[in-house]
């Protein structure tokens, strides 16, 4: 099993769904954890539970388009655990709003969440590693519609391809540092906020399980190991790359032969 005992790291939108799944995670392996997202309510329950679990966690409230707040993030978290050894690019917003009725803030909002911000912590975390010489690793949390594309979700869709190709440009540039760069590709997992946005109701959570060959929704702990996985040395040489994990929806469903929900398979869980 990985370790990040020792480690730091900043998790954005660290309070709910994958994010506060993936700051549990970072702290069981070791991590000190700072949480940043715009409420601090659901931060302070994290870092709660973290401490209850014997674990080190800091709730830092900031907005991931704001440049000055996410400096604050980052200084906080030097300060507390006196390093920092990588970052999580978290933190998102999304609705489904057809691309010809979507307003100039729609699209902003999206985009100054999800491209800017990441650019935004990226570069206040890598920046200070840099400085340190401390190597480490960033992994971001994208979507496979990056490079599908998505109807109904243009902002989001553009914007985590902009992400896919800040990695990969990182990726070489800061090698020298020592510095990973990475993305998880989730497929739909189930969180509250995703579920608001995306699969608000059951004709929709169906479509979406129908679109899924595995047969069901992720879990947020289980891509929460993965960012874990990602981070920590046993991913050494990965850098610049993309881990999927969507139980195989990219790929598309069967369209020859009778429908999967004929045949006779188990349902995949978990395990
Ligand atoms: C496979 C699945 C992949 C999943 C990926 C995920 O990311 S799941 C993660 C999911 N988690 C989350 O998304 C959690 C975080 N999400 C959020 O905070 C909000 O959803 C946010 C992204 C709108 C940002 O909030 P904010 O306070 O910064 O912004 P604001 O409220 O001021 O609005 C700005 C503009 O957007 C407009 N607009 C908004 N909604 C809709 C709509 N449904 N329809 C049309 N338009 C909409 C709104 O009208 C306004 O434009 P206007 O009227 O001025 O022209
Ligand atoms: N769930 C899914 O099916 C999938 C999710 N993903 C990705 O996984 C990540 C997590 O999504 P998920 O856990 O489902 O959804 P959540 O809505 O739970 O997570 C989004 C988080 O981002 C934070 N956030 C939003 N805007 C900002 C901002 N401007 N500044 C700081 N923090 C912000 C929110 O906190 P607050 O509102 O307090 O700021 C919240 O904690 C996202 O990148 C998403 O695109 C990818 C594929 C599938």
């Amino acid at each position: 099993m990985e370790s990040l005992a020792g480690r730091a790291y900043l998790v954005t939108g660290g309070g709910t769904g994958i994010g506060a799944a993936t700051a549990r995670r970072l702290a069981a392996l070791g991590a000190s954890v700072t949480v940043v997202g715009r409420r601090g309510e659901p931060l302070d329950a994290v870092v709660a539970d973290v401490e209850r679990q014997g674990g080190h966690a800091l709730a830092h409230p900031a907005d991931v388009r704001d440049p000055a707040a996410v400096e604050a993030a980052a200084d906080a978290a030097l300060a507390r655990f006196g390093r920092l050894d990588g970052l999580v690019n978290n933190a998102a917003g999304n609705f489904v709003a057809p691309a010809e009725r979507l307003s100039a803030n729609g699209w902003r909002a999206v985009v100054d969440i999800v491209l800017n911000g990441t650019w935004n912590c990226t570069s206040a975390v890598a920046r200070r590693m840099i400085e340190a010489g401390t190597p480490g690793a960033i992994v971001s949390v994208i979507a496979t519609y990056a490079w599908t594309g998505h109807p109904g979700t243009v902002h989001s869709a553009a914007a985590k391809a902009g992400v896919v190709a800040m990695t990969r440009t990182l990726a070489v540039e800061w090698a020298r540092y020592g510095i990973r760069l990475n993305c998880v590709a989730p497929g739909p997992t189930e969180t509250e906020g995703a579920g608001a946005a995306l699969w608000a109701d059951d004709a929709d959570r169906e479509r979406v399980l129908a679109s899924v060959p595995l047969n069901r929704f992720a879990s947020a702990p289980e891509v929460g190991d993965l960012v874990g996985l990602l981070l920590s040395d046993r991913a050494g040489y990965v850098t610049g790359s993309i881990l999927t994990a969507d139980g195989g929806q990219s790929l598309g469903t069967q369209i020859y032969g009778p429908p999967i929900a004929d045949a006779a398979a188990p349902t995949a869980s978990a395990q």
